[in-house]
């Protein structure tokens, strides 16, 4: 459950209290990077410098990779009992409870976020994230498998080792989760990389973990840069599993990284340029509006499954138009920490830039702005609605990562799934209608991870997560199948 919301007053007031942890966190405690070195973090939404933080390098990739394999081989987490291991992150998700507003505040203050969504949906489901991976691992069997009866074989799971989890800023702490709750579980040792952007809840998370009783050594967080950071991750041979979100250009690199290495296992969780297909039998015009334009501008539409192209046919298309003005209106924009704004700040200055090109891009194109197009404050970009666009135009193609959706019409239902599957990407979709075979027939053809019907969402942490095509490599966040990420399977055959 959340936390009950402040006023905005009792936030500013919390903002002000807060103790920012700026050092690495390696083998149990804060240490600052072996170079010395440091970098500004900034309020995206204010342009003020929160804190300088420890800049890590390849020497403390090596000292974190070091710790974390002797913690792994001396078995001090990795050979708990599941039922050990459970209770102890069952305690670690109770320090998060009792520090939620905290979490939330700081994760709003580095990223833009709004301080409602940290609170009523980040926050909750890190915790939740985390107990529901710590309530499975004692849940989970091992296999005998069909040999005759002169001998035994087993199948079993065994905690991959050390893992490199290198995060996204857009959900630092929920990607977090996503990553430490299964790992952990598993009894793996991690080093986490967070975004350079995003570090401030990733290195509480860890303090935290360890008062809970998660031993030193075992979850580490290096703050700084992913040629400095993430990349000597990826190269280290004592690193055998890296499971990284965020953009695909970066995630190629990482397979790069494994073959030229000692081919670590790699997981990758990448962009994506999601469509929503209305179709004409819809009924509940209104329903389907509302959720339009949450999939689009939730989270300042800086998600990876964002329903950023709006494919509707023609017939319809003004209607809905119109009723999604509507919702949009309630949709306020400006100060993150404000609770009563549902829209903050781009996470940095070189985001809004990125996202004001394709307003720039729409203009050249001479595309229809039905809603929105503005920035505000040089930070702030309005939830903004593009007609017309064709699949040419590179604001059907390209990963915008902000509050921007594109419209495009379609007359026959081929045509709907051909424009869906336009894509390099495949992570999420949604379909519309209210007529069960063709809801069945689109969610089948358009080749994505996870596809929602008559809503938007990813599923909650019962559901596996990833894509298709360049969304995705090699596994799924969330669920039971997360757990496959960091585990070996070993058989051990006994002869009588
Ligand atoms: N799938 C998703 O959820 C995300 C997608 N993106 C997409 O990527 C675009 C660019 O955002 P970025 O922050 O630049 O994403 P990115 O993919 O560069 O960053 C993600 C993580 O990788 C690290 N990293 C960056 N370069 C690296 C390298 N050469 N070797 C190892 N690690 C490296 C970063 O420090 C960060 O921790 C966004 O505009 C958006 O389109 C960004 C963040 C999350
Ligand atoms: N929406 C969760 C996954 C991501 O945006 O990275």
């Amino acid at each position: 459950m959340a936390a009950a919301l402040l006023s905005g007053a009792e936030y500013a007031a919390l903002a002000e209290t807060i103790k920012l942890p700026t050092e690495a966190f390696v083998d149990g405690g804060f240490r600052p990077a072996l170079s010395g070195a440091r970098f500004d973090t900034t309020n995206p939404a204010t342009g003020k410098l929160l804190a300088q933080i420890a800049a890590c390098g390849p020497e403390d990739v090596d000292v974190a990779v070091a710790n974390a394999k002797a913690a792994f081989e001396d078995g001090r987490w990795s050979k708990l009992s599941p039922n050990e291991r459970k209770h102890i992150l069952l305690r670690f998700a109770d320090l998060l409870e009792q520090n939620a507003h905290q979490l939330a505040v700081m994760e709003s203050l580095d990223s833009g976020k709004p301080i409602r969504e940290c609170q009523n949906t980040d926050v909750p489901e890190t915790i939740h994230t985390i107990r529901w991976h710590a309530e499975l691992i004692d849940k989970i069997y091992d296999s005998t498998a069909p040999v005759g009866s002169n001998a035994l074989a087993l199948v079993v799971r065994e905690a991959i080792g050390v893992v490199g989890l290198v995060l996204p800023w857009n959900f630092p702490l929920l990607m977090l989760a996503w990553k430490i709750g299964p790992s952990l579980a598993a009894g793996c040792s991690i080093v986490v990389k967070p975004a350079k952007e995003t570090t401030l809840t990733a290195l509480r998370v860890a303090e935290l973990a360890y008062q809970a009783g998660v031993p030193a050594g075992v979850f580490n967080v290096l703050p700084g840069g992913g040629r400095e950071v993430g990349e000597p991750l990826g190269r280290h041979r004592d690193v055998t599993m890296v499971s990284f979100t965020g953009s695909t250009d970066t995630g190629r690199k990482f397979l790069h990284y494994a073959a030229e290495s000692n081919l670590k296992r790699v997981v990758l969780e990448c962009g994506g340029k999601n469509p929503a297909v209305v179709l004409n039998d819809v009924q509940d015009l209104d329903a389907t509006a509302r959720h339009l334009v949450n999939g689009a501008f939730w989270n300042m539409g800086e998600n990876c499954s964002a329903s950023s192209r709006l494919i509707v046919h023609a017939d319809i298309k003004c209607q809905l138009l119109e009723r999604m003005e509507v919702h949009m209106r309630e949709w306020q924009m400006g100060n993150p920490l404000d609770p009563d704004n549902r829209l903050g700040a781009m996470v940095s200055k070189a985001h809004f830039e990125k996202v004001r090109s394709y307003l720039e891009q729409a203009a050249a194109e001479k595309l229809t702005v039905v809603y929105g197009g503005e920035t505000e404050k040089g930070i702030y970009v309005q939830p903004t609605v593009i007609d017309g666009v064709g699949q040419d135009s590179r604001l059907f193609q390209e990963e915008i990562f902000g509050p921007v959706l594109t419209v495009t019409t379609f007359t026959t239902l081929e045509e709907a799934i051909t424009l869906a599957n336009d894509s390099v990407y495949g992570l999420a979709a949604s379909v519309y209608t209210d007529d069960l075979r063709n809801a069945i027939k689109l969610s089948r053809e358009i080749r994505a991870g996870v596809v929602t019907v008559n809503c938007f969402g990813e599923g909650d942490v019962t559901t596996p997560f990833g894509g298709y095509k360049e969304s995705g490599f090699g596994g799924r966040d969330k669920s039971q199948w997360a757990h496959d990420q960091y585990t070996e399977i070993k058989t051990i055959w006994i002869d009588a």
